[in-house]
């Protein structure tokens, strides 16, 4: 209570704990008062089967080890090597949770029926504003039925269709970077252009648009931008969790003002596509025919097509409202995960030049003819060690770093430990993916680590960027196809090199740097000049 009075007054959790370590008299009764409160949460149930920090440090979970940036991250690290596999733990003064590290803990949450998972409020209710009944946010059966629509719209054969897309979006990103170059500009922030590049990419597969967002500004797409930082702040900031005052607040009205312009911008789309496909009448694989007609033109189908054809056993499609939900959930859940992964890969890469030099190496091999041609869907099946590297870059630097969940009855741990039906359980991924019982020496970037002789006896559950068990990432083979397209085509035309600034890591729904993530670029003519 008292944190939450503190930042009423407009205090960050960060400059919270500046002042309480600088007042030492309103700190010890700040601790009294949480201690107090802190003697309750340990009588909660999870805490009696999972060790938690002793009461005296409840006090530092509630108030100091909120920090999502470098500190925060090394907190994580400690607590990792402290607790090995699983701990209770306090979020805020208000919420207890387990938090999971350890692949045997959290494996039979993650494989849990559906039927008894649920995301939780917490985390994931803030986003149904914005993307309604879809998929990221449902529970249950209605989660069921709409993953078995979907997943049709991610097999192989669409996905080869992507490709070319993900080539062309590249292409516009590298003459963007040429221009820059010629204005001696050789510091970028890679999220900068991998956020605009993965969003082309996106609105060009999702809805054929071609949005020229890599050139040009674009509402809808400031409007992505806007909801993703809007999210953040509200999780961070403990009064806006109480909806009466959240919009009320001006970034309660930003973010309603943001929601409105991407509903505007999908329910357009969905309904001109509706009544394209109502005037072709039925046919047995419409998507085939399907060709949009503003904007981008390409005569293969795109998801908002797929969805919109696609039925359940009993004939049952989506509603034009569900249709809309999934496709603001595309853009929100595919494009900053890819960018982040993207904009780790290149600092991995830029940090270790003999590995870079190998991926390079090992690309030009199996593009002989150079800049000619697009890199294809077969191709991408022959960059094993460039595979390694980008598998290891998203170990190190995992775009999500945890999911929340809670279920609907006890549920078993090993040794004996039981979380209690409806507990909020946090499964680190970030924690599994820096336990040195699971990966040793976990800070170091050794691409070897995936080599298929180096991953004998590993559990299948040690490496999870893209969550595991029924309610993992439904994009996951798009996404691996993107990132390899975008690694092997900027390596044979670009050498990247460290930037000019110690970089920070800073968690924010994916992780990102602080203040960007600056890197230099040089072309591969210039550095043979040298
Ligand atoms: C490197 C890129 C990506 C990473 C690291 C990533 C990671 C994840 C993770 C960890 C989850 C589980 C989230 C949770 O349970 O709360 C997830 C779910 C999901 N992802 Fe991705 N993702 C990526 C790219 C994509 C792309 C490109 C798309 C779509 C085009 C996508 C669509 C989804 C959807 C729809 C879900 C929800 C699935 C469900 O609940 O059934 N993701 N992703």
């Amino acid at each position: 209570v008292v944190c939450g009075g503190l930042q009423w007054s407009g205090l960050s959790p960060v400059s919270l704990g500046s002042v309480l370590r600088r007042n030492r008299s309103l700190a010890r009764s700040l601790e009294k008062v949480l201690l107090s409160s802190g003697s309750a949460i340990t009588e909660a149930p999870q805490s009696r089967s999972f060790t938690g920090p002793p009461p005296r440090e409840i006090f530092l979970c509630c108030v100091f080890q909120m920090g999502h940036n470098e500190e925060g991250l090394q907190a994580v690290d400690d607590l990792i090597r402290r607790y090995v596999h699983s701990c209770a733990w306090y979020l805020g003064p208000f919420y207890n949770m387990v938090r999971l590290f350890h692949p045997d803990y959290i494996k039979s949450l993650l494989t849990a029926s559906a039927n008894i998972t649920f995301k939780d409020k917490i985390f994931y209710g803030f986003m149904k504003p914005w993307l309604g009944h879809c998929l990221l946010l449902q529970n249950g059966q209605e989660w069921s039925r709409h993953r078995r629509l979907l997943t049709p719209a991610f097999h192989f054969d669409i996905l080869k269709k992507y490709v070319h897309i993900f080539n062309q979006s590249t292409n516009i990103m590298h003459a963007k970077w040429r221009r820059l170059l010629a204005e001696k500009q050789n510091s970028l922030d890679m999220f900068e252009h991998m956020s605009s590049m993965t969003l082309d990419s996106l609105l060009k597969c999702t809805f054929s648009c071609d949005s020229h967002c890599q050139g040009k500004p674009s509402e809808y797409i400031a409007a992505i931008l806007e909801l993703s930082k809007l999210l953040v702040q509200r999780q961070h900031y403990l009064p806006y969790h109480w909806d009466w005052l959240y919009w009320r607040s001006e970034p309660g009205r930003r973010f309603r003002k943001a929601c409105n312009i991407v509903h505007q911008f999908t329910a357009k789309i969905v309904q001109e596509r509706r009544s394209q496909l109502d005037q072709q009448g039925p046919a047995k694989n419409r998507t085939e025919n399907l060709e949009y007609t503003g904007g981008y033109k390409k005569k293969d189908t795109d998801l908002i097509d797929l969805l919109l054809l696609s039925k359940d056993e009993n004939g049952e499609g989506l509603t034009n409202e569900e249709i809309q939900a999934h496709a603001d959930m595309f853009m929100f859940a595919g494009h900053d995960t890819t960018a982040s992964a993207l904009s780790w890969i290149f600092y991995n890469l830029a940090m270790h030049q003999d590995h870079q030099e190998r991926c390079r190496a090992e690309i030009r091999s199996v593009l002989r003819d150079g800049d000619e041609h697009d890199i294809s869907w077969e191709d991408l099946s022959h960059l094993p060690f460039t595979t390694m590297c980008i598998k290891e870059s998203l170990r190190l630097h995992s775009p999500v770093l945890a999911l929340t969940r809670y279920y609907s009855q006890n549920m078993k741990t090993p040794g004996d430990c039981i979380i209690p039906q409806g507990s909020l359980c946090l499964i680190s991924i970030y924690g599994v993916h820096r336990n040195p019982e699971v990966w040793p020496d976990p800070e170091v970037y050794d691409p070897m680590r995936f080599d298929p002789e180096n991953s004998h006896g590993r559990s299948p559950h040690a490496f999870i960027p893209f969550s595991a068990g029924p309610r993992n990432c439904i994009g996951q083979n798009f996404a691996m196809a993107e990132l390899k397209v975008v690694v092997a085509r900027t390596l044979s035309r670009f050498r990247i090199l460290p930037g000019p600034k110690p970089v920070r890591r800073l968690y924010q729904l994916v992780l990102r740097a602080e203040g960007g993530l600056l890197l230099n670029i040089e072309t591969l003519e210039e550095s043979h000049k040298e």
